[in-house]
């Protein structure tokens, strides 16, 4: 369909309910359960997250009536007026006004509210009318609104606005019974039919009437409890507090690194005991030989140095999932506001920079939440150089072997200490990037103050929690069985073949294609401390940081030394560790964080960009820490 078509004749676009699935968009402001109630409807499992902003994609998915009947429905990112600020706003107009050539118009809008603070989403109701669709209003989060004691006359709300009004709990099984009981017949009969949409963007004029009009519905048909809830507000005082609240956040970062790497440990042991084991196995089963080198130096050795972290990656993100679904991620981006905006970081991109601690992918996407283009550039040029999952298993092989177990300060642990100090230097960095990026971008207009909602806190969810860390630990099982696997087999091939002379005395991989080009780059990386091994690993790591890992894995595997801690110990100066360490705090190493930045900034220019600036920026790091060490004798 093009677009001419969708919006001249969006009539001629309705569906027949016997021929098509009627579609349903819900629409609503930021954080008030759209993406809850699209996966309680489709069954599917989007990301939710006690923050405004978590969706900033359309999402479409296939819903059921209790009665068995099909339609679909259209996850979209929140907004607060079709007003659109941001691109991720723009999506949400757009699909709505029949604006791209993509989609077609819906048939049905499910406006969703959050109950307990109405007056926005009757605000957006208003709004909504004039785009010609049926509507349902969908005040959602009900069982909140009842705890704490307000009171909504929704049948009388539903007269006064002219729609049919249900409540929903997005979250608790049987929560949307309410909702079938108004909706599923509805979609049963043949929908009223569209009116033409008459939507104009609202000047400030119209929107402080239609504001005014949304407080009189709130006046006439709730009732708001006598005492209000103070939890939230008890507890903001606190976290809010502008000394103690950047107190807490430090300690609460810090405690989760402590806890992290102390948690971790036995799992991680057990993990390696495991694939040690099956090394063992395989090597005595095979004959040895080619076939059983592949196995053991390869595969097993290569995709378990790799496995192994697994469970740190899970510790870190039962705290940052945690913090996030109990409504404190918000809070955080609240304190980082001021600090943030001094390096010229616009406050909304605390959440796609958050995002980027799993992955500077989704935090890279996440940066459509952020209007001034500006801003939302400077912020995908940083995002990589947040602490991305894919960088724990480097620094914990790097910490494990160099930095002595001992408690320090009374008790805090040197390792948790030092990954701490790393996560530190990259949020620094952060800082310090976009702060230089704003004498490049020379600014027209200051970015618009942090208009954040504070959501109110609320018990983590077992099951939000849960379904993060499936999905975390499923990325990275499944990279470890592509492209980790893949480059497995590469640098093995690569470390076997050609196979020593007769007679060869030195170890087989010295006359390897891998020692040869590990040979050729070495001279670079020499001013570093970087060996010719480190260098067979890191052209690999570049398909992804994990990699290198499991490449040193091999390296050292099939040239015969076991126990990689253990030999990288023996082998490398603490100086080639730390600026190994300095490397990967700021090196470009993952092709497809480039590929997003290229498509998301709208062109290659900003590839290069970011690719040439991270990698000076590594070079310079690893340099200068190579060089200081040396110089205190630790080259
Ligand atoms: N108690 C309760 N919590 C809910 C309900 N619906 C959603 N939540 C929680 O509210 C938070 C926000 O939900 P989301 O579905 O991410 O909100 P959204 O509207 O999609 O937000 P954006 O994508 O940012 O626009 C999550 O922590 C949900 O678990 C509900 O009916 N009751
Ligand atoms: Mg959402």
């Amino acid at each position: 369909m093009t677009q001419a078509a969708s919006s001249a004749l969006p009539l001629s676009t309705r569906t027949d309910p016997e021929t098509q699935p009627i579609e349903a968009a819900l629409v609503g402001a930021p954080n008030c359960g759209k993406t809850a109630l699209f996966n309680a409807l489709t069954g599917a499992t989007q990301k939710v997250g006690n923050y405004s902003g978590v969706t900033v994609e359309r999402k479409i998915g296939v819903a059921r009536t209790p009665e068995g009947r099909q339609f679909s429905v259209i996850d979209l990112p929140g907004t607060h007026s079709l007003r659109a600020r941001s691109p991720d706003e723009e999506v949400t107009r757009d699909v709505l006004l029949g604006r791209r050539p993509d989609e077609r118009i819906p048939d049905l809008i499910l406006a969703v509210a959050d109950a307990t603070n109405l007056r926005g989403a009757l605000r957006l109701v208003n709004e909504l009318k004039s785009v010609g669709l049926p509507i349902v209003l969908v005040l959602n989060m009900i069982d909140i609104a009842r705890h704490r004691g307000l009171q909504i006359d929704h049948l009388a709300l539903s007269q006064s606005l002219g729609i049919p009004v249900v409540t929903a709990t997005a979250v608790r099984r049987g929560g949307l019974d309410a909702l079938w009981e108004v909706v599923a017949p509805m979609l049963e009969a043949p929908l009223p039919a569209a009116q033409p949409a008459t939507w104009v963007a609202p000047n400030s004029h119209d929107l402080r009437v239609a504001m005014r009009e949304a407080d009189r519905l709130v006046k006439a048909h709730v009732i708001q409890p006598a005492i209000p809830d103070t939890v939230t507000a008890r507890i903001d005082r606190v976290v809010l507090h502008p000394i103690a609240g950047p107190v807490i956040l430090l300690v609460l970062l810090f405690t989760m690194f402590q806890a992290v790497f102390t948690w971790a440990t036995p799992f991680m042991d057990a993990i390696d005991a495991g694939f040690t084991w099956l090394g063992t196995l395989v090597a005595q089963v095979i004959p040895s030989g080619l076939i059983q080198s592949f196995l053991t130096n390869g595969v097993i050795a290569g995709i378990g140095s790799v496995i192994v972290f697994l469970p740190q990656i899970l510790f870190t993100f039962l705290f940052i999932l945690l913090l996030e679904d109990f409504g404190y991620m918000a809070r955080a981006a609240f304190l980082m506001d001021r600090i943030m905006g001094r390096a010229g970081l616009n406050g909304r991109a605390f959440i796609p920079l958050l995002s980027s601690f799993a992955c500077a992918i989704p935090g890279i996407m996440a940066a459509r939440v952020i209007d001034n283009r500006r801003d939302r550039l400077t912020t995908i040029l940083v995002a990589p150089l947040m602490t991305c999952s894919a960088r724990i298993p480097v620094y914990t092989l790097i910490i494990a072997a160099f930095i002595p177990k001992t408690k320090v300060l009374g008790g805090l642990s040197l390792q948790g200490l030092v990954m701490f100090g790393l996560y530190a230097v990259g949020i620094l960095s952060v800082l310090v990037v976009a702060f230089c990026a704003r004498f490049f971008f020379a600014r027209t207009e200051r970015s618009a103050p942090l208009m954040l909602d504070l959501p109110d806190y609320k018990m983590p969810r077992a099951r939000n929690v849960a379904l993060g860390l499936y999905q975390r630990a499923r990325v990275f099982l499944r990279r470890a069985g592509t492209v980790i696997f893949w480059s497995m087999v590469a640098i093995w091939v690569l470390s076997t073949f050609p196979q020593p002379p007769e007679g060869a005395t030195g170890p087989a991989i010295n006359y390897s294609f891998a020692a040869m080009i590990g040979k050729f780059i070495a001279p670079i990386l020499h001013p570093l401390g970087f060996n010719w091994q480190i260098a067979v690993a890191l052209v690999p790591g570049m398909a992804a940081r994990e990699v290198a890992v499991a490449g040193l894995a091999t390296v050292y595997a099939v040239s015969g030394d076991g126990g990689l801690i253990h030999t990288l110990a023996g082998q490398w100066s603490l100086g080639t560790a730390l600026a190994l360490l300095a490397w990967y705090i700021f090196a470009p190493q993952c092709i497809s964080t480039l590929a997003v930045i290229r498509r998301e900034a709208g062109s290659g220019k900003w590839m290069w960009i970011a690719l040439i600036y991270m990698f000076v920026l590594a070079y310079v790091a690893a340099l200068i820490t190579y060089q200081i060490a040396a110089l205190l004798g630790a080259g």
